[in-house]
């Protein structure tokens, strides 16, 4: 139980996967929301979200779960976010809170103007916590504790009844071990095509290269592939409609950062074949110090991979 008491004594979350269950799971833990309801498009993961008892009410029909709802969380695909929010629309309570965990902002932000929408109040959010894992049973309670959690709210809705509820989602956020951070939604892209987008692309490619590979070097790939190559292969085995979405709504921020990342490649790439072994030493120095930074700030563990695979899977 957190000390913050009840904030929302209805939640409804549409989507009941790693992000929405998890949501639920903390919420509930720490005593901010009432009752809760699930909307779920997918008839097996409404099904087994009742059977592990993630909410008091499961359904298909996203008119009756958004009804009497004080708290809509939208947890589906990014590319669905602006099609569920238009759906709900015309059914949210007045002075309701419409939020989302999507890993993308700028798409999400601009649907969340539509004037259907003017009633209630509409603020796009991202939780920078994840795993691999998808679906109704990879949620756990922790998943968010000393993560971030970036809202994005509309520039265009200044009044004080929108910043009361900018500030009581960053409550709700902070009241399970987030700690919140307000932002443009177009620098939360950039920022995030940098250091969440681009990495899972390298991933993606470079466990299809190595797989490619093993046709001529017979299995060696996997058989000695060493622990860097494993975190790749964990990144990489990460949600395909999850990330189709994220690179097809960012596509513009992650061409720009791919470009400059093709950039300092080719520099590398430079620097191997010329044995510039000055360079390549200054560079590993330099990335050395960058991790370091990280953990003496006390944002990752200095163990490899601590933290991504808890829960149950
Ligand atoms: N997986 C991760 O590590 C993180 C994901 N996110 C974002 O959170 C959102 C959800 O991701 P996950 O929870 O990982 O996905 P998931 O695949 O575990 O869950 C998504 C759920 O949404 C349901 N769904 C899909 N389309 C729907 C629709 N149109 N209407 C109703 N239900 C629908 C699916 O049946 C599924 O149960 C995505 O937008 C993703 O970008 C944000 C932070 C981290
Ligand atoms: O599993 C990992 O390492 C992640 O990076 C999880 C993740 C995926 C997508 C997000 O928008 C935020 C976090």
């Amino acid at each position: 139980m957190s000390p913050t008491g009840l904030l929302y004594p209805k939640m409804t979350v549409v989507g009941a996967g790693l992000i929405g269950g998890s949501v639920i799971l903390a919420a509930r833990a720490h005593g901010v929301v009432g009752e809760v309801t699930i909307a779920d498009a997918s008839e097996a993961h409404r099904a087994r979200a009742l059977e592990i008892g993630l909410a008091d009410h499961v359904t298909g029909d996203l008119a009756e779960a958004v009804k009497d709802a004080d708290l809509v969380v939208i947890a589906t695909p990014v590319l669905s976010i602006g099609d569920v929010a238009a759906a709900v629309a015309p059914h949210l309570k007045p002075g309701a809170t419409l939020t989302d965990v999507g890993s993308t902002k700028a798409t999400i932000a601009e649907a969340f103007r539509s004037p259907a929408l003017a009633k209630v109040f509409p603020i796009p959010g991202h939780p920078i916590a994840g795993t691999e894992q998808s679906g109704p049973d990879a949620g756990f309670a922790e998943l968010f504790e000393g993560r971030w959690t970036i809202l994005t709210p509309l520039a265009d809705r200044e009044d004080e009844a929108y910043a009361a509820a900018v500030a009581k989602l960053s409550t709700f956020w902070r009241s399970f071990g987030a700690q919140v951070e307000l932002m443009e939604e177009k620098h939360h892209d950039l920022v995030l095509a940098v250091v969440s987008h681009l990495p899972h692309l390298i991933a993606y490619t470079i466990v299809g290269s190595a797989a490619d590979l093993e046709n001529v070097t017979e299995n060696e790939v996997i058989k000695y592939s060493a622990s860097g190559f494993r975190d790749f292969t964990r990144i990489a085995a990460s949600d395909p409609t999850m990330w189709r979405d994220i690179f097809v709504a960012n596509k513009d921020a992650v061409l720009e950062m791919l470009g400059r990342f093709t950039e300092d490649l080719q520099a590398m790439s430079r620097a191997i074949r010329w044995g510039d072994a000055d360079t390549l030493h200054a560079h590993f120095t330099r990335t050395r110090a960058i991790r370091r930074g990280i953990v003496a700030a006390g944002q990752e563990s200095a163990e490899p991979n601590f933290g991504r695979d808890r829960g149950k899977h």
